[in-house]
């Protein structure tokens, strides 16, 4: 990643370079497959559900939220950037062709018998809406926001990107928290040990945070940890990032 140029500026964030890279090729599907797996795991053998659900910096790709769809009844898509919103609304309104790599293996692991058109229609007819967000806000969905709180809410390599040091971290997850009904479930992934990720040309800077620094920024909030697991990082993955692994943690609030 030397030649890259390291940005903390999120308009330098190319929504097409990611989903070409992280959901439309073979090498996507096997830096998503874990990912995926744990998703499609966790929403059914830990009966997760409720009625909606808020996806925190969606990006442009939906596959965070595509096992979800079939256990709740409403989703909201969120991100930062703008162009990564509007890529999200032409997502909905199918104004963009859809790789299918990404749902086909999803379709795959529920054994269904869909295409991954009905697949994806199935998850756009849940959607709500697509929310500008800023995690390291105290009103993360902005101060006029009046929507209400949600039952699950799920971040994907999200919070480590918002943020450069643990206490902005543990801010973040509060902030987050916020926004989630009591009783509800914060389903959060990320980076472990690493400070950058490739997009395009550039490298993201983010903070550097450890499996003991994710467990007490989420006690602190006030969550109950009901999963928590580490995965290692594919040879397809280093390519994109400098982390040493992913977390994966399921707390009830
Ligand atoms: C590495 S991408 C992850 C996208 C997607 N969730 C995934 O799992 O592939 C990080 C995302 O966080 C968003 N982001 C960066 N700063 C943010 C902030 N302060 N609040 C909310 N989202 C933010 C970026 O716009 C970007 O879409």
């Amino acid at each position: 990643m030397e030649d890259l140029t390291e940005t903390r500026d999120y308009a330098n964030f190319d929504p097409y370079w990611y989903v070409e890279h992280f959901n439309a090729t073979d090498e996507a599907l096997i830096i998503m497959q874990t990912d995926l797996d744990n998703l499609h795991k966790i929403f059914t053998e830990y009966n997760i559900g409720g009625k909606r659900l808020l996806d925190v910096g969606t990006g442009p790709t939906i596959h965070s939220v595509i096992s979800a769809s079939r256990h709740v009844d409403e989703i909201f898509l969120s991100d930062y950037a703008p162009q990564n919103l509007e890529y999200l609304r032409k997502w909905l309104k199918k104004d963009i062709s859809e790789p299918t790599k990404i749902i086909d293996y999803v379709i795959s692991l529920e054994g269904c018998k869909m295409t991954a058109e009905e697949r994806g229609n199935q998850v756009r007819e849940k959607v709500r809406g697509i929310l500008p967000i800023d995690v390291t806000s105290e009103t993360p969905l902005g101060s006029a926001y009046d929507g209400g709180k949600f039952d699950v809410i799920i971040s994907s390599y999200c919070i480590e990107a918002a943020v450069l040091d643990v206490t902005g971290y543990r801010r973040c997850i509060e902030h987050v928290s916020s926004l989630l009904n009591k009783g509800g479930v914060l389903i959060n992934i990320g980076d472990l040990e690493g400070e950058y990720s490739q997009v395009g040309a550039y490298k993201f800077q983010g903070v550097s945070i450890n499996k003991q620094e994710v467990q007490s920024a989420m006690a602190q909030a006030g969550y109950t940890i009901k999963l928590y697991s580490e995965f290692p990082v594919t040879v397809e993955e280093a390519r994109y990032t400098d982390t040493n692994g992913y977390y994966i943690v399921v707390a009830t609030k």
